[in-house]
């Protein structure tokens, strides 16, 4: 893949008060991390998490610009893959920040995809009680989302991301140039949340990709095009709800379903978080046909469109291991979602009509996963 590099430098803003920050994208931007760090917290040191593939690749770039701006900075670096966002790695983590002896007011930076981003992201939460945090995403998901909102955590056996707090970046830097290291895989299941932003309520972004994916995965401008829409949608959902009281749930569509199919395979097993979700949103708009809600031919469309790209959109891809509806009835009745024991889902009349369920009886669901298993 060749990527841009003439993409010039755009600042997209997320209005929170006095949580406000900036994400800036553009070609060429990590060769600024240290002036943009230095600036934030002047005389401050930083500590880089990041992951083995993506330390190989490119933290010496990071540290040569941490170091030719004069931030004194250490990296401490995490196995690949989502088994790391653990409670194991979470204590390592927060006692190397600990030992290095890093005050509130210094930073830890997130050099990687989302699970380096949701990790570093839930230690600089609660180390010290909040410390400063910038995330350098260097996967399509973590410059499309996971970079952008607060959401941080960890997994656990009994479900994804269910432990975790929210806290703000002070900025976002993504280096358009970072995703020409990225395998195809991991290209692949970044854009399935790009496709996510379209299907929830931008149709004519979803009908612009479905007429530019492959200029999308060529690189060039409209890869650093997709990314700038996706940054402007989540940013504008997450300044009108960040702790998720209400539209901000939107963004979980396909999740319930995906988070399900993630925990069911095993985490750091044969399905990536994108991959998961892109069969999670064909299911919802499935679900939605199902009840009525939404025109069949859109969720024909929705899975043709993910096919085309290569990304799975049938419960019956996965590993016949992880279908078992009475499991993953079980991993969903985890969802952070869940009010009074019932499960919330985001359905949707059609592409860009998303809403959400609160009422969807659990018996129709579970007939529903029996269908989908026999599909
Ligand atoms: N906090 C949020 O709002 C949010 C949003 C979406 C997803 N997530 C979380 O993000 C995680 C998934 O993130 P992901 O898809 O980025 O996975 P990831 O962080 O595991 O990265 C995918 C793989 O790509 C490698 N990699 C990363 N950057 C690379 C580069 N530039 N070149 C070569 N290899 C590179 C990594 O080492 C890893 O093996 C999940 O845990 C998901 O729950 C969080
Ligand atoms: O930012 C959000 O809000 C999202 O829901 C974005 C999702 O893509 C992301 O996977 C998020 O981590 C899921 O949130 P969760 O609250 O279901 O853990
Ligand atoms: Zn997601």
């Amino acid at each position: 893949m060749t990527v841009d590099d003439t993409t010039p430098l755009l600042t997209v803003p997320v209005s929170l008060g006095d949580r406000s920050y900036d994400i800036f994208i553009g070609s060429g931007l990590l060769a600024e991390a240290g002036e943009r760090l230095a600036g934030l917290a002047p005389g401050g040191r930083a500590m880089v998490v990041t992951d083995e593939t993506v330390a190989e690749r490119h933290l010496p770039a990071l540290m040569a610009a941490l170091e030719s701006a004069k931030v004194p900075a250490e990296a401490f670096v995490v196995p690949a893959g989502e088994a790391t966002k653990s409670f194991a790695e979470l204590e390592r983590l927060v006692d190397a920040v600990l030992t290095a002896r890093l005050e509130r007011g210094d930073t830890i930076v997130a050099l990687g995809g989302g699970v380096v981003g949701d990790l570093a992201g839930f230690a600089a939460g609660i180390v010290r009680r909040g410390m400063a945090f910038v995330q350098i995403p260097t996967t399509l998901l973590a410059q499309v989302d996971s970079s952008v909102g607060g959401k941080t955590g960890i997994n656990t056996a009994h479900g994804k991301n269910l432990v975790g707090v929210f806290h703000q970046p002070q900025f976002v830097l993504i280096d358009t140039d970072l995703l020409a290291t990225l395998p195809p895989r991991h290209l692949k299941a970044g854009y399935a949340e790009v496709v996510k932003y379209g299907l929830i309520d931008d149709p004519v972004f979803f009908g612009w990709l479905e007429a530019n994916a492959p200029a999308v995965f060529a690189g060039g401008p409209a890869l650093a095009e997709a990314i700038a829409a996706s940054c402007r949608a989540k940013a504008r959902v997450v300044a009108a709800d960040e702790r998720e009281a209400g539209n901000r749930a939107l963004l979980n569509l396909g999740h319930t379903f995906g988070h399900a199919l993630e925990a069911a395979v095993g985490y750091g097993g044969d399905l990536v978080h994108g991959e998961a979700v892109a069969i999670g949103m064909a299911m919802a708009f499935r679900l939605s046909t199902l009840l009525g809600f939404c025109p069949a031919e859109d969720a024909v469309r929705v899975e043709r469109h993910l096919h085309a790209v290569g990304l799975l959109a049938d419960l019956t891809e996965v590993p016949a291991t992880a279908r078992d509806p009475a499991r993953l009835l079980a991993l969903m009745a985890q969802d952070k979602k869940v009010q009074r024991g019932a499960l919330t889902l985001i359905l949707t009349r059609g592409i860009g009509r998303s809403f959400i369920a609160h009422d969807v009886a659990a018996d129709v669901i579970a007939d529903f996963l029996e269908d989908e298993t026999a599909r």
